[in-house]
């Protein structure tokens, strides 16, 4: 007789999706000593994953990839959902949380170029592959010469891409290649503090509802508090600037013992006008933190700032 499933883990079904939750998997089963094969993983297909053939900023943006996540945990259907922090919305559906988050990866933004060794090294009027308006502003800032070219889909369909010659390099995060196993397909590295990160890159996420306080115990031994702290900064600066899924945003933290630095920054689409600042505080008051850089930012940038990219 097979053993009811000790629980249930949605995901999306790209490579990246299952290997995150294969981790979540693997680590939820050793933590409390049941076969992996009891932690199911059932393939929920997003809006998001249907969406090839425009940016998701014009889409909707965040949220895209998380939504049909949601509601099989509203239903009952799945215990957790295993997401990138990144893709998440800043607001979640009533009822839902995030419980835990694992160890971060690595959160910088990687060049990848079969052709050139870094960006210096991209000749005049080169072509960028990227979808990603916060990497598009930051490229341009520096290199205004450049041509940006959309690139839709995941981590191998934009690798493929450059293969075929559609573009001159890519950007993708690091954290998605090393758990693909593809960190051969690096570069270079981009230093965040020229190239901030998106809010909470490299992170896994994992979302239970609310009253499910089994899932809740069962989770929280994969909390890892550092990455926590960075992820309540990160979200509560999101929240703040929120409104507009076309205001290109980079955020870094950095955790030095007990005291954080948050830098972030915001950007027009064309890198030519942007804003950054940092915040320093106590870690414990993270999403405090947060929340004061975001509103200074809105307050450096104006209100007609955000307004113009709307549409
Ligand atoms: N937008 C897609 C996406 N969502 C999360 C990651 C990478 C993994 C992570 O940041 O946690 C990626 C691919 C990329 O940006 O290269």
């Amino acid at each position: 007789m097979q053993s009811a499933p000790f629980l249930r883990i949605g995901t999306r079904g790209s490579m990246l999706a299952l290997a995150q939750a294969q981790l979540t998997q693997r680590l939820l089963a050793e933590a409390h000593g049941v076969a992996a094969e009891r932690i199911e993983i059932r393939v929920i297909t997003t809006s998001g994953d249907k969406l090839t053939d425009r940016p998701l900023s014009e889409a909707g943006g965040k949220g895209l990839f998380s939504r049909e996540i949601e509601a099989a945990l509203a239903a009952g259907e799945v215990d957790l959902g295993v997401h990138s922090s990144k893709d998440l919305a800043s607001w979640l559906p009533d009822g839902m949380v995030l419980a835990a988050f694992l160890e971060r990866e690595d959160v910088r933004d990687a060049f990848v170029s079969l052709k050139y060794p870094g960006v210096d090294a991209l000749p005049e009027g080169a072509k960028l592959g990227s979808s990603s308006i916060r990497r598009a502003a930051q490229m341009l800032r520096v290199r205004p010469d450049l041509e940006v070219v959309q690139f839709r889909g995941n981590v191998d369909t934009r690798l493929n891409k450059l293969e075929a010659g559609v573009a001159d390099a890519t950007l993708l995060a690091v954290a998605g290649l090393n758990r693909l196993g593809k960190q051969d397909k690096i570069t270079a590295y981009l230093d965040p503090k020229d190239f901030l990160p998106a809010p909470a890159q490299g992170a896994i996420g994992i979302e239970i509802r609310e009253a499910d306080a089994r899932t809740a115990e069962l989770v929280a031994v994969l909390n890892h508090a550092p990455t926590a702290t960075t992820l309540a900064a990160e979200r509560a600066l999101l929240a703040t600037l929120d409104g507009s899924c076309r205001t290109p945003i980079g955020a870094f933290t950095e955790l030095n013992g007990v005291s954080c630095r948050l830098t972030a920054e915001i950007l027009s689409p064309d890198g030519r006008e942007f804003y950054r600042g940092s915040v320093e505080g106590a870690a414990a008051d993270a999403a405090k933190l947060g929340t004061q850089l975001g509103a200074t930012l809105l307050e450096q940038a104006g209100p007609e700032f955000q307004r113009q990219f709307k549409g």
